[in-house]
């Protein structure tokens, strides 16, 4: 099987020979219907695994289904997976068919799979061991043939000790283990993925690329990554929108690398204090600053526009109405005429005290009403996981958006 060319079907960048076995252990086990245990950090990269082995597979006509253990409620989440009867519980109105039945002769990804509850746990041993499986609310026994491949990024050997994790379901996922190694095992990679997340944020915003000095680069190399390539993007993604230059020293780059992998060190200006605030928080907010930062240059323009006085009283109205609805500049009390504002030297800013949860509350809805509540979206927008932001929306109580 020629790796160049699945690495390029599946977007998956590095040639470090940790990263080559693991796939090719993937290429080599597609063909048969073995269970997967693909393990590794967060952020390795372990969800490409089971696409590639579905994509190499007899299998590959058939459903591909990726499942989010982490982020489905305990309550549903037998029901998602093994369907319901209608009636069974309260507010199941229609019977419904879960993964595995709508998966049947294709492929299930289970990804953080130790989240799942314990009675969970038992109903996918059935189903693993004999294919068979019971609807909630059902007493009829159905059939499925569904490849399983499952990851998770804690050791479950450990989670097996705290009686967290059934040894037996262990032993039947862990049939063919697959460890993705770590960014830090596979330091060769760091800079050409680093390149590459420069050159798509480049080409997004079409800006120029950033580009790091040799002592950057070897900075970068040696750094612990505890968060592995979804940290690394961030960081990329956040140097790219944020630095002026171009050119990236150790100096700059310092700002960006938390000195043990889990605190910030850059201080972050939020309703008038500097914080020093955890991952997610960073992440959020950089992704803010970002956006703001586009914004910005397209408010610019417009304040220029209206401020040379170069625009007809119909666009300058038009641009005006923007930039009051923006808060950008004080709304006329009653406006019946474009008004002046090249002889207006004043633009005001809105001041607003917003609390860090504020903040991060406002960034989450924003995300979900864009995605019209699709999680999955919204979280690709915010740099976090479905996992985080499932988790974050607990906690934060939103409950609409
Ligand atoms: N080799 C790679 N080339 C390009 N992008 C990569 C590579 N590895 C990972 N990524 C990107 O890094 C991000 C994190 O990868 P992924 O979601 O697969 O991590 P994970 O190991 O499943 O993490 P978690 O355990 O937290 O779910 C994704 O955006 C993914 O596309």
């Amino acid at each position: 099987m020629d790796l160049i060319a699945v690495k390029q079907r599946f977007g998956i960048i590095g040639s470090s020979e940790a990263m080559d076995r693991a796939l090719e252990i993937a290429l080599r086990v597609a063909p048969t219907d073995l269970s997967v245990l693909v393990t590794g950090e967060s952020g390795v990269g372990k969800e490409f695994f089971p696409q590639v082995i579905h994509a190499y597979s007899a299998r590959k006509h058939n459903k591909y289904i990726a499942v989010n253990c982490g982020a489905i409620p305990e309550g549903t989440i037998d029901s998602e997976l093994f369907g319901h009867e209608k009636g069974s519980f309260t507010g199941a109105t229609e019977s419904r068919k879960g993964y595995f039945e709508e998966a049947d002769g294709g492929t299930i990804f289970l990804d953080e799979v130790a989240e799942l509850p314990h009675s969970t746990q038992v109903r996918l041993l059935r189903v693993l061991q004999t294919g068979e499986f019971i609807r909630v609310g059902s007493s009829k026994t159905q059939k499925t043939n569904v490849r399983v491949v499952a990851a998770t990024n804690i050791n479950l050997q450990t989670a097996i000790k705290e009686g967290r994790f059934r040894e037996d379901l262990y032993y039947r996922l862990n049939t063919v283990p697959i460890y993705v190694p770590a960014l830090r095992e596979r330091k060769e990679d760091i800079y050409t993925l680093f390149r590459k997340f420069a050159s798509d944020v480049a080409i997004q915003y079409r800006m120029p690329p950033i580009t790091l000095d040799a002592q950057a680069r070897t900075m970068l190399e040696n750094y612990y990554w505890r968060g592995n390539i979804r940290q690394l993007k961030n960081v990329a993604e956040q140097i790219s929108a944020i630095e002026e230059s171009r050119v990236i020293t150790a100096e700059v780059l310092k700002k960006y690398l938390p000195d043990d992998g889990s605190q910030t060190t850059v201080p972050v200006y939020v309703g008038g204090q500097h914080a020093q605030s955890g991952d997610f928080e960073r992440e959020l907010l950089y992704k803010m600053l970002f956006d703001m930062r586009t914004e910005m240059s397209d408010i610019k323009g417009m304040l220029h526009e209206l401020l040379s006085g170069r625009s007809t009283p119909e666009q300058a109205e038009r641009i005006a109405g923007f930039l009051q609805a923006a808060n950008i500049i004080p709304a006329s009390q009653e406006q019946t005429q474009a008004p002046n504002y090249a002889e207006s030297e004043e633009v005001t800013e809105p001041e607003k005290e917003l609390t860090k949860e504020e903040v991060l509350r406002n960034a989450i809805v924003k995300a979900l009403r864009k995605h019209n509540g699709r999680r999955k979206e919204a979280a690709k927008d915010l740099f976090i996981s479905e996992r985080t932001l499932y988790r974050k929306i607990k906690e934060l109580g939103i409950n609409e958006y």
